[in-house]
C-alpha cells in the first residue's frame, strides 16, 4: 500500500499491489478533435510493407467519402509524409500542432513534420518513442476524422504495447510478407491484440505474387503463400493479398501515393466493416 493511501483507487496513479480497479492508461485525444474509428496497422518487421498498406486505406476510405487520417507512430522510419509528397513543418499555436493535408486531404502527422531536417535521425529510446506517439494523439488537433490509421513501429515490444495501452484502438490489420516466418509473427500480433482486448480486422500478405504482363502468370517469388491456414488457425477470416507492383514502388516514391489504384482494394476495405467483427467474435 503505497503512502497516503485513502483506500480509493479511483483517480490515484500508484501501479500498487492493493489496487482494487484495473488503471486504465488510455489517453484522451486533443480537446478539439473528434476521431471515429482508430485502426492500427502492424507488421513483425520493417520493410514488409506496412506503410504502404496503411496509406492505401487512408486514400480508399477518402476516396469514399470519409475523412481520414494518418498517425504516423514509426517514428525511427517514418516514410509516410514522403509517400504522400508532404515536406516541411507542421503547424503548431497554442491549441496545439496541426496535422499537414495531403492533396485529396487526408491530415497526416509525422515525426519527420517536425524535424528541422527530414535526413536528420531520431535518436531515442523506446520510452520517449511511446511518449511522443503520445503526444501526436493528445497534442494534434485532428479535427473531425471518421478513420484514424496508425502506422505503427515494427514489431511487438515495448513501443507498440505502449501505444496500444494508451490509444483506443478500435482494431488491428496486421501485414506480412511471404518469406516472413508469417505463423509465429501473426502468432505474436494476434497475442498481443488479444492481451490488449483489440479485435485483429485482418491479415494482409504483401509482396504475395508479381504478376508477369508477358505470360499473364502469377509468379510466388518469395515461396508459396500460407496464409489462408495460418488466419484460419487463428480464427481470422479476412485476408487479403497485394502483389510485388514496381509502378506502386514508383509512386510511392514520388510521392504521389494518391493517383495509385489498388487491384482488389476492396479486400482491404472490407477488413474496416466493424459491424461484421463484432458478429464474429460474438458468434
Ligand atoms: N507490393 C509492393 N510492390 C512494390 N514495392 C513495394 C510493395 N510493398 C512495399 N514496397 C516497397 O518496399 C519498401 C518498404 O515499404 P514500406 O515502407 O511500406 O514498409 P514498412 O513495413 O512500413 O517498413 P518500415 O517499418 O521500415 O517503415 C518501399 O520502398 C515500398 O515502395
Amino acid at each position: 500500500m503505497s503512502e497516503g493511501c485513502n483506500g480509493n483507487c479511483s483517480g490515484c496513479e500508484e501501479e500498487c499491489g492493493d489496487r482494487t480497479e484495473k488503471q486504465s492508461l488510455i489517453v484522451d485525444a486533443n480537446e478539439f478533435s473528434r476521431i471515429g474509428k482508430v485502426i492500427a496497422v502492424v507488421s513483425g518487421k520493417g520493410g514488409v510493407g506496412k506503410s504502404l498498406v496503411t496509406s492505401m486505406l487512408a486514400v480508399a476510405m477518402n476516396r469514399e467519402g470519409f475523412e481520414t487520417a494518418i498517425l504516423d507512430a514509426d517514428m525511427t522510419g517514418p516514410s509516410i509524409p514522403k509517400a504522400f509528397g508532404l515536406t516541411g513543418r507542421a503547424h503548431m499555436d497554442q491549441q496545439g500542432i496541426y496535422p499537414m493535408k495531403s492533396v485529396t486531404g487526408i491530415g497526416i502527422m509525422s515525426a519527420n513534420l517536425l524535424l528541422e531536417n527530414e535526413t536528420d535521425p531520431i535518436i531515442w529510446r523506446g520510452p520517449v518513442i511511446a511518449n511522443a506517439v503520445r503526444q501526436f494523439w493528445k497534442d494534434v488537433v485532428w479535427g473531425d476524422v471518421d478513420y484514424m490509421f496508425i502506422d505503427m513501429p515494427p514489431g511487438t515490444g515495448d513501443v507498440p504495447l505502449t501505444v496500444f495501452q494508451s490509444i483506443a484502438v478500435d482494431g488491428i490489420i496486421i501485414v506480412t510478407s511471404p518469406q516472413e516466418l508469417v505463423s509465429m509473427i501473426v502468432a505474436k500480433a494476434v497475442n498481443m491484440a488479444r492481451t490488449m482486448n483489440i479485435p485483429v480486422l485482418g491479415i494482409v500478405e504483401n509482396m504475395s505474387y508479381f504478376e508477369c504482363d508477358e505470360c499473364d502468370k502469377r509468379h510466388m517469388i518469395f515461396g508459396d503463400s500460407h496464409l489462408e491456414e495460418v488466419a484460419a488457425a487463428h480464427g481470422i477470416s479476412r485476408i487479403a493479398r497485394l502483389p510485388i507492383d514496381p509502378e506502386l514502388a514508383r509512386t510511392c516514391d514520388r510521392g504521389e501515393m494518391e493517383r495509385y489504384t489498388a487491384k482488389d482494394i476492396e479486400k482491404l476495405t472490407d477488413m474496416l466493416d466493424f459491424d461484421s467483427v463484432t458478429e464474429r467474435a460474438s458468434s
